[in-house]
């Protein structure tokens, strides 16, 4: 065994799978065995005697000397996710390997041995890529309406925890309005689902037009909306509703829906300084709408602003 050991030691370490650097404390490149499948990996052979901040842009080079020094400090093995796209990296162009920015998990231990007078590290990169572009299309689906493509509620509620903090530090003015379709049952009931999605998308579509680039509109289940409207006070927000409730009795017209009573009711509200938990905001534009709903519909109604 001690003997296969020794004549074999070389190659079992150059065919790991996943490229692993010995690195120093001061960032040299000292040695890297394995990740030789330039599908995954750059061929890291040249980086040896190099230093990290010869071959990585400030910024990367020095994250790599901080958990380098985190690593040495702590004797502890540290787990890190990091990206690395050519624009990261210096002189890469006759290197063969992969051309797409690439994700890598690292699993960093400290080596119990000095490299040329230094503490040093063994760093191994395993290629994360493939699963973090999946990662990121479910985050992406979880948070995607698949009707309307619209973002949905679980994003509404990351997006107004975001707007409630830049309201308490800096008094960011917003405006919550919630919109919801008239007598939507009955177009399902008269023209069947199909037609009512037909008539949601639409819907949708319209008031993202109409909407700023700034806005956000979110679906946030059956027939009702969110409009998420920063820097925007009550009164330019009921000019948003008018013209859009204007466009909506053209969009009826042209869906082949008249008759049923089909318009667009709101409710608006302003993020409070001293609102506690995003609910308060949604509370207050839900009353709101449920108040103009009680007016006879396809008006807006206004809570706390
Ligand atoms: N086509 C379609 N219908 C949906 C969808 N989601 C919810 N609905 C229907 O939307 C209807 C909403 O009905 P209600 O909440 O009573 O609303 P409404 O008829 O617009 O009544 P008011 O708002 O009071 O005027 C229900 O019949 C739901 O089944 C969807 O994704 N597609």
């Amino acid at each position: 065994m001690k003997a296969l050991e020794r004549l074999h030691l070389k190659e079992l370490l150059d065919q790991l799978p996943d490229p692993a650097f010995v690195m120093t404390r001061s960032g040299v490149y000292a040695a890297i065995f394995g990740g030789r499948d330039t599908r995954y990996y750059h061929d890291g052979r040249d980086l040896i005697g190099k230093r990290i901040s010869d071959v990585l842009v400030p910024a990367k080079a020095n994250w790599f000397l901080k958990e380098i020094a985190a690593v040495l400090n702590r004797r502890k093995m540290h787990v890190v996710e990091y990206e690395l796209s050519n624009r990261d990296i210096m002189g890469l162009e006759d290197v063969d390997g992969p051309a797409e920015t690439l994700w890598f998990e690292g699993r960093v231990s400290a080596l119990s041995f000095q490299v040329n007078d230094e503490d040093a590290v063994l760093w191994v990169a395993t290629n994360r890529t493939a699963n973090h572009r999946l990662q990121e299309q479910l985050r992406e689906l979880s948070m995607t309406d698949p009707l309307t493509q619209l973002p949905n509620r679980r994003q509404l509620n990351q997006l107004l925890t975001e707007y409630l903090d830049r309201t308490k530090r800096y008094g960011e003015v917003v405006t919550v309005l919630m919109w919801d379709i008239d007598r939507f049952k009955r177009v399902n009931d008269t023209f069947g689902h199909e037609k009512g999605d037909e008539v949601l998308v639409a819907m949708a579509t319209l008031c993202r037009q109409h909407l700023r680039r700034t806005d956000w509109l979110i679906r946030l289940g059956g027939d009702e909306f969110v409009a998420l409207m920063p820097y925007t006070g009550a009164r330019q927000a009921t000019l948003f509703y008018e013209r859009f409730r204007t466009e909506v009795s053209h969009l009826v017209g042209s869906l082949n829906i008249e008759g049923l009573g089909v318009g667009i009711t709101a409710g608006i509200s302003l993020i409070h300084q001293d609102d506690e938990t995003i609910h308060d905001v949604l509370k207050r534009a839900d009353q709101a709408l449920y108040q103009a709903k009680d007016l006879g519909r396809n008006q807006l109604a206004a809570n706390g602003v």
